[in-house]
């Protein structure tokens, strides 16, 4: 696999996955940052797919306590799933833009409808591995990743076609540092890769990206990266809605890109949770739109 020529872009301006408000803003944000400008100086095409229509509830539901607004979110991944799975068949890159890390369901679901052994780089302050049983929150974008497990209602399992998208095997964590009980157990128990923050300090970026490269690349038919903007430190990605300490560097970030962008193992990716009213300036989002670029082959020299 090399880099890919045309990218389709697709907005997914959602944010009922999250506790707090404004991750519907990142997509535009990060359009608005200059992506198709700076994507075409690298000599790719690149596609604005538009935003994901999907019809919405009427009313905001905080009612059902550990599966939040869970109607729409069940009707933005399916839409969302069909449409990646267009790009794909189409022969382009899809590259999603959230709104908050909940759209990787439908992300996934619908990437995995191309690949029988996908592999998964999730870059994250989390590890959005809760089920209904073990969320503090019942927030869904924390439990994405373990939805396209197979795990969970089964109302979000089957979005995009009934059981598990991925495996966990495939599945490399990397820049955790919030991990909910329930996650650490999981992870703990299963043969899921998750490099900390502990292993990034201990083990330095460089060598945590050729550990995941292999990992994930590794008799698998694809890569997807899932990218959550909170995974960055919060002085250098203050707009995001779950900000953590502790978190990648400017320059982890961007050495994690640039190794991916070699490598030439991602087929898909999609960067979430840039949340612009609480970011200062578009510092963020142009964060976010720096790294895609980093992805898809810029380079400093
Ligand atoms: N995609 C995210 N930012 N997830 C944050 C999840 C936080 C927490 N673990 C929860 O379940 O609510
Ligand atoms: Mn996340
Ligand atoms: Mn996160």
């Amino acid at each position: 696999m090399t880099l890919p020529k045309e990218i389709a872009i697709l907005s997914v301006p959602f944010d009922l996955g999250a506790g707090r408000r404004g991750a519907t803003e990142g997509p535009s944000a990060i359009i608005q940052a200059g992506l198709e400008q700076r994507l075409q100086s690298l000599g790719m095409a690149s596609e604005d797919a538009g935003a994901i229509r999907y019809t919405a509830t009427s009313e905001i539901d905080q009612a059902s306590d550990n599966l939040k607004n869970l109607a729409d979110v069940i009707a933005v991944n399916e839409a969302l799933s069909e449409q990646v799975s267009r790009v794909i068949s189409s022969g382009k890159f899809p590259l999603v833009l959230g709104g908050d890390h909940s759209i990787a369901i439908g992300t996934i679901a619908g990437v995995a409808q191309h690949y029988n052994n996908l592999g998964v780089i999730w870059i994250d302050a989390h590890s959005d591995l809760n089920t209904p049983e073990t969320t503090g929150s019942g927030n869904i974008h924390g439990m994405s990743l373990r939805v396209s497990l197979g795990e969970g209602d089964a109302r979000l399992t089957g979005i995009g076609g009934a059981g598990a998208k991925i495996k966990p095997e495939n599945v490399v964590l990397i820049g955790a540092r919030s991990l909910d009980p329930g996650e650490k157990a999981y992870i703990k128990a299963g043969n899921m890769t998750c490099f900390t923050m502990y292993d990034v300090d201990r083990k330095g970026m460089s060598h945590i990206m050729e550990e995941a490269i292999r990992i994930a690349g590794n008799g698998t038919d694809g890569v997807h990266l899932s990218f959550d903007i909170d995974s960055v430190d919060p002085g250098e990605a203050p707009g995001t809605g779950t900000p953590v300490q502790g978190g990648l560097s400017y320059r982890e970030a961007h050495l994690a890109m640039e190794m991916l962008g070699e490598s030439g193992i991602v087929t898909s990716a999609e960067f979430v949770e840039v949340s612009p009213a609480h970011d200062s300036g578009n510092k963020t989002a142009n964060l976010a739109m720096e790294l895609i670029c980093s992805l898809l082959g810029e380079r400093i020299l």
